[in-house]
């Protein structure tokens, strides 16, 4: 195994597709375009991540179901409206075997249509609600633009909620229950910061009322990115689809559910991998490593009896069997032929957050050394401490990445109230917030205003050309600073004379 080839600030897109590969989170599917195969290291995180979302939801009182993968283009009709924008993206089955099919059925991008004739026909009184469906399973949207492991994927794993309500008041608030849900899968088990907010009207789900999200920011880059949305329907589908109930008040007056949508996908992995990794590979946060702890027997040289090397590896079975009670996921490689710098290396490609070395030296002190992936920090524990330390050093290890991220999203976020700092904020790989009117054609206007950079010589390498499109709208934050007077206060946009109604976060974005 070669280590990664290239530095993370000088190649950063080769950088990611190198580790995502020599880190075994991904392999390419070269048979078809566009689609990569998930690993069991990849599939250990989204477990991980299904586990905690699935019990929450859980005692939530969202039940799971598991609808047919295909559409049939009537249902399609019925949500004709939005989909129209996105049907270059469905795959359709055509055939079966040498048969033609009477009529061709497209495989799901989202699952609204093929669900909500059934809520149609299980939602009938008021009793039945909250109604509140989740589905764990893959879409297929053809993508047209460039493909690239996890964060755009012609085939994705993603958890897809619909629910339907009483009233707006009760779906609006379990839009925002479910938005904290996706929060906690980033900051808690991701250690990726977010920004909570809700999506302007250009850039919400067109067939929805609203659409909260939370936005990540991608340091080598300085681009935002969708971390995850929730989405308040409001009637439009149960209108579409004709999901009535009768009103409780007033016999035989019949209302329109109001619904939400939610989604999460296996993007939130690459989101990880971007941010935390480093040149030597991956780096991943213990509260979702497959295994947190890596055991390198060292100093085993050839002047050691067999005797002796038995009684070490002995030792060092003990002390794997400590961490293993601890509560620790811990492995031991003693894989012959091998170097322990050879392990080292391999281990640190694939992102181990701790690494524990044992030799005679240690043994004669009774103490590890141990070494951290984040940091690089190196010490020795006493085998007597390992209990306690190596748990505490791996929530420190979780809690620094967490803090790191932080920091970095935080200082590159900047509140900008005159025009001309935008673009060189944006060279500087910041998202800026300003105050916006928040009208889709301004916005349209800010993305071509934004284009290009003032900072880079046109002979740059292609690899490491720095982003340079239109700044884009990610969302409005829940978490408005002071100074915008309404009708008073004017959009930051020297082209719009229409008043700020909010500051709102542009970058831009993946
Ligand atoms: O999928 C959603 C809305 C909603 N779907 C369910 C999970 C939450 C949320 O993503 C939006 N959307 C995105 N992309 C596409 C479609 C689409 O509706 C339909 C056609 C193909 C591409
Ligand atoms: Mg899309």
């Amino acid at each position: 195994i070669i280590g990664i080839t290239v530095k993370k600030s000088e190649n950063f897109s080769q950088w990611y597709q190198e580790v995502v590969l020599k880190a075994e989170l991904i392999e390419y599917y070269t048979e078809i375009s566009g689609f990569f195969i998930m690993r069991p290291a990849t599939m250990y995180i989204w477990n991980t991540i299904r586990k905690w979302f699935q019990e929450r939801i859980e005692a939530m009182g969202v039940e799971e179901t598991s609808f047919p993968m295909f559409l049939s283009q009537k249902s399609l009709e019925k949500e004709k409206a939005h989909v129209e924008g996105f049907a270059p993206e469905l795959a359709w089955v055509t055939k079966a075997g040498e048969k033609d099919l009477d009529v061709p059925v497209a495989v799901r991008p989202t699952s609204e249509a093929v669900m909500y004739p059934y809520y149609a026909k299980w939602i009938r009184s008021h009793r039945d609600l909250p109604f509140r469906l989740n589905q764990w399973n893959s879409v297929v949207r053809w993508e047209a633009k460039q493909t690239t492991p996890f964060l755009r994927a012609r085939e994705f794993l993603w958890q897809e909620g619909h629910t339907a309500h009483l009233t707006e008041e009760q779906a609006a608030k379990e839009v925002l229950e479910i938005l904290e849900l996706y929060a906690g899968i980033y900051e808690q088990l991701l250690a990726v910061p977010v920004v909570r907010g809700r999506k302007t009207e250009a850039e919400k789900f067109a067939g929805g009322y609203y659409t909260t999200t939370v936005e990540g920011y991608i340091p080598s880059n300085g681009r935002g990115i969708q971390g995850a949305t929730s989405h308040c329907l409001g009637q439009n589908f149960s209108k579409m689809f004709d999901i009535t109930v009768e009103d409780p008040n007033e016999k035989g007056k019949h209302l329109y559910v109001w619904q939400n949508s939610w989604g999460l996908s296996t993007r939130v992995i690459g989101v990880m991998v971007m941010i935390h990794g480093d040149d030597k590979g991956l780096v991943l946060p213990p509260r979702i490593a497959k295994i947190q702890s890596i055991l390198i027997p060292v100093g085993l040289t050839a002047k050691m009896t067999a005797e002796e090397k038995e009684a070490h590896l002995k030792k060092l079975d003990e002390i794997l069997d400590i961490l293993k009670k601890a509560g620790v996921r811990a492995e031991s490689d003693l894989r012959d032929g091998y170097t322990p710098a050879w392990k080292f290396n391999d281990w640190e490609l694939k992102g181990v957050p701790l690494r524990i070395e044992f030799g005679p030296k240690d043994a004669a002190k009774d103490v590890v050394s141990y070494a951290r992936r984040d940091t690089g920090e190196k010490g020795t524990i006493p085998i007597a401490e390992l209990t306690t330390k190596v748990p505490e050093m791996l929530e420190t290890i979780q809690q620094d990445m967490y803090n790191r991220a932080e920091k970095a999203f935080r200082e590159h976020r900047l509140q900008i109230t005159n025009w001309d700092e935008v673009v060189p904020a944006l060279d500087a790989k910041n998202l800026v917030i300003i105050p916006h009117c928040l009208v889709p054609e301004c916005e349209e206007q800010i993305k071509e205003m934004t284009k290009g950079r003032s900072d880079e010589s046109p002979d740059t390498p292609e690899g490491q050309k720095a982003p340079s499109m239109g700044m884009k709208s990610l969302c409005i934050p829940f978490e408005q600073p002071e100074g915008i007077v309404k009708g008073e206060t004017k959009c930051l946009n020297p082209q719009c004379s229409r008043f700020a109604e909010a500051w709102c976060m542009f970058g831009r974005s993946y």
